[in-house]
């Protein structure tokens, strides 16, 4: 068949959709009640004439001279137009050369399960995370009518099936209304279902947590972490502050836009492992109702997917980067001799395809700080950058200065009125005789981390009564100080010797030695 001859043959079949589809939407409830069942069948009637009488339109512009080809193509316009009157808009589920899911279709789902669910009649319920609730919405092909001010609207949900791969759909919502409601329609009842979509979106959220494991891609979970600021033990007033600071980050818009800085904030936590960082870290994103991407940088190949993963971050996200000092070499030249080797290796492994994961990653500080600054200011905003260490020291001043770090917050090892706190909360013991020896014993400068803390209390068997816990804790603080003056003997027989410089040395390799002993125990 020639393709004149096929597009044709199309042309009858949309024009023979248009005069179904008009039918269809007289059989909507609404509509069904204005309009009589008489006039639902002229209008089918006149649709099957219409397209008719555009099939022989079709055929005669084919075979007709080019003027009148072109009478006959502006008449089948404007016939069009005239007997089709109404406006559909798509909204499809994923848009975009990354194929991200469309803000607007979520508020559009949002909008029509909460609106709609009381007049649909085939719903379909879905359940995000076992403790969310239960959210209808509207099944496939379902329609359903909606009224905004005099305006009627029709939702259809549909979807594409790919030709080759049943898995691979794309759903979209169809608005359908009459054209004279062009204008509300398109400045108002939009802006509308949009706003109320948000709304209802922002109750029914669940917080999901990201991870880039397989390098430049994100997946993701359910963040479902229990931790809050009224469990974290720490300084009271250090806490409140904290919270003030993340409260008012978080009502900031007009703030950060009169002052004309992009919404975004860089906390780094430092202190020694166990002391509460990641916990933190959990507390403030439940605070906030934010988002969390764990960005895992040396799974990470170079600064270009680097940047290609934060920017497909979302807003209301904390982005995490834990132990940046592992994880990047941040010891101050940004680009060191033995770095530009690397980089040589690499690109020739990148030649020969040998990608292997075992290689290090090639993000580098640059790369990083370019993105805190540069790009990362212009795309999205309300996200806070926290950034953890366990040896803030190492870190390069490049990095954590003010306006990159904004707030530096160190956690420490626990005090005898953290661990009241511990108690209180674990043990449910506001005192008790034993305190007593405990404070004497954390007051000698006995550092035990609130990791520690926390463990040695629970009980870890119906047999474990407060008593049995405090028990454990006063052997726990016992054994660290018998460590802690073991290491400090240990030390000052290593300072005598240390006038000439092989003394100096071994001293240097005991010293070494006995960080690593602590560090392992
Ligand atoms: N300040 C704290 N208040 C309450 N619980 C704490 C605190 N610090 C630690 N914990 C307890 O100790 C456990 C370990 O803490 P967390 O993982 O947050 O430490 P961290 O500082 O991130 O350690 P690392 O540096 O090794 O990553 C937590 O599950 C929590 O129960
Ligand atoms: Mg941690």
């Amino acid at each position: 068949m020639k393709p004149s001859l096929l597009s044709l043959f199309f042309t009858l079949i949309n024009y023979n959709i248009h005069a179904k589809g008009l039918a269809s939407i007289m059989e909507t409830q609404k509509m069904k009640a204005m309009v009589p069942a008489r006039l639902t069948q002229t209008w089918t009637t006149m649709g099957s004439t219409i397209a008719s009488f555009m099939f022989v339109c079709a055929i005669l512009s084919q075979y007709c001279p080019y003027e009148l080809r072109h009478i006959i193509r502006r008449f089948r316009r404007w016939l069009k137009n005239n007997s089709y009157p109404y406006i559909q808009i798509a909204i499809h589920e994923f848009t975009g050369e990354k194929m991200r899911r469309s803000e607007a279709y979520a508020c559009v789902e949002a909008y029509l399960s909460s609106n709609t669910s009381k007049t649909t009649q085939r719903l379909k319920a879905e359940m995000e995370t076992e403790h969310s609730n239960l959210v209808l919405s509207m099944d496939e092909y379902e329609r359903v009518s909606d009224a905004f001010q005099d305006a009627e609207v029709e939702w259809v949900s549909s979807k594409v099936v790919s030709t080759k791969s049943t898995r691979n759909e794309q759903r979209f919502y169809k608005l359908k209304f009459h054209k004279r409601y062009r204008e509300v329609i398109t400045k108002s009842y939009l802006e509308h279902v949009i706003k109320q979509g948000k709304e209802i979106r922002k109750g029914n959220r669940t917080r999901r947590i990201y991870t880039n494991c397989s390098g430049y891609k994100w997946s993701h979970t359910v963040f479902e972490h229990p931790a809050s600021f009224e469990t974290i033990v720490m300084d009271e007033e250090k806490k409140q502050e904290i919270i003030e600071d993340l409260l008012a980050f978080r009502k900031g818009k007009d703030y950060y836009d009169r002052i004309g800085k992009a919404w975004k904030r860089g906390y780094l936590l430092y202190g020694p492992p166990g002391t509460g960082k990641s916990t933190m870290i959990a507390a403030m994103a439940n605070l906030l109702n934010y988002d969390v991407y764990d960005l895992e940088l040396t799974a990470v190949n170079s600064n270009a997917d680097l940047r290609k993963l934060l920017m497909e971050t979302t807003g209301k996200s904390i982005i995490v980067i834990e132990d940046i000092d592992c994880s990047l070499d941040l010891t101050g030249q940004r680009k060191k001799k033995a770095e530009k080797e690397e980089d040589k290796c690499y690109e020739k492994k990148q030649e020969e395809g040998n990608n292997s994961n075992s290689y290090s990653s090639k993000v580098t500080l640059s790369g990083l700080l370019n993105f805190i600054d540069g790009l990362w200011s212009a795309c999205g905003t309300e996200r806070l950058v926290v950034v953890t260490t366990n040896y803030v020291e190492k870190l390069d001043p490049a990095l954590i200065r003010t306006g990159r770090m904004d707030k530096h917050i160190e956690l420490s090892y626990c005090t005898f009125k953290g661990f009241k706190v511990f108690a209180k909360n674990y043990l449910n013991l506001e005192t008790h005789q034993m305190f007593d020896k405990i404070e004497e014993l954390m007051a000698r400068e006995t550092k035990i981390t609130p990791a520690d803390v926390a463990e040695n209390l629970m009980p870890k068997s119906s047999l474990d009564d407060p008593e049995r816990c405090l028990l454990n804790f006063i052997h726990a603080l016992e054994e660290v100080k018998v460590k802690a003056a073991t290491s400090n003997k240990a030390e000052s027989k290593e300072i005598e010797p240390a006038k000439g410089s092989k003394a100096m040395e071994k001293l240097a390799a005991t010293n070494l030695i006995f960080k690593i002993f602590n560090y392992l125990v």
